[in-house]
């Protein structure tokens, strides 16, 4: 399968600083790849690199012929002053048709929002609409860089399940940079430990438990796998019926 991206022997610069080396990688259709490391090791310079926002100075990047990219940046600050509805704000910077906005909305879970001022949001209205933005245009590729800060414990569960269900439904893949570990782990189908390179990459249990990870966050995260497990007995479209054991978060 072609991957959406992929990566050979990137190296990244911020100024003069190497920040990233030698990162191969690659996301294909429909995954839920979530990158996970401490502050400053790199996650967010991997995305800008991988979304072209960042030229890597040594090794290759490339990108699907023609790929429709949508990108929820780490945070956007709005001009409390400045009026504007969520509406308006899904037609920045390119006018879309009412119905497209609508069917956006939808897809990130907040119909009711449409004509709310962008300032009376809450932060998980808010990190929905962002969300809606991101999904105008049919994304083949979701990239989320920690969509949920801010948001409380139940905020962020019902972000992610948002997620899953916009990965269901449009068959998208999702790419997300995240620091809540519990929550996140259990929701994606790869975790990519960064810390200035690729540390371990894999299903999330089997990245929990790798040395270089517990090295990361010590081995308490280890039992963060437990935390965001709930029933998940559900039938798909398709017929095909789901029944993962989940345990809820405490
Ligand atoms: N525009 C820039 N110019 C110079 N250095 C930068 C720039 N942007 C980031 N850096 C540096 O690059 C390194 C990696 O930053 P990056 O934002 O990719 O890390 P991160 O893992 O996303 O961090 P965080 O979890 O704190 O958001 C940091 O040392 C940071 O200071």
């Amino acid at each position: 399968m072609t991957a959406l991206i992929e990566t050979r022997g990137m190296h990244v610069k911020r100024g003069n600083v190497t920040v990233l080396r030698n990162v191969d990688f690659a996301i294909h259709a429909g995954e839920i790849v979530t990158i996970v490391g401490p502050n400053g090791s790199g996650k967010s310079s991997l995305m800008k690199a991988l979304i072209g926002a960042v030229t890597p100075f040594q090794g290759q990047v490339t990108r699907k012929k023609g790929l429709r990219l949508g990108y929820v940046p780490q945070s956007l600050s709005v001009d409390p002053s400045m009026p504007m509805t969520v509406s308006r704000f899904l037609d920045l910077p390119r006018r879309s048709p009412r119905e497209a906005r609508q069917a956006a909305l939808a897809d990130a879970g907040a119909s009711e929002i449409a004509d709310r001022q962008l300032t009376d949001l809450s932060g998980g209205q808010f990190q929905r609409a962002m969300l809606a933005r991101a999904l105008l245009n049919k994304p083949e590729i979701l990239l989320l860089d920690e969509p949920t800060t801010g948001l409380d414990q139940p905020g962020q569960a019902a972000f992610y399940k948002r997620i899953e269900e916009v990965r269901d439904n449009l068959g998208c893949a999702v790419l997300m940079v995240s620091h809540d570990l519990h929550v996140v782990m259990s929701a994606s189908d790869r975790v990519l430990c960064v810390n200035g390179h690729i540390c371990c990459e894999g299903r999330p249990e089997v990245v929990a438990q790798a040395e270089e990870y517990r090295a990361l966050f010590g081995s308490g995260t280890g039992g963060a796998l437990a935390l965001y497990r709930h029933q998940h007995n559900h039938s798909h479209d398709d017929g095909a019926s789901c029944d993962h054991d989940h345990q809820e978060t405490a």
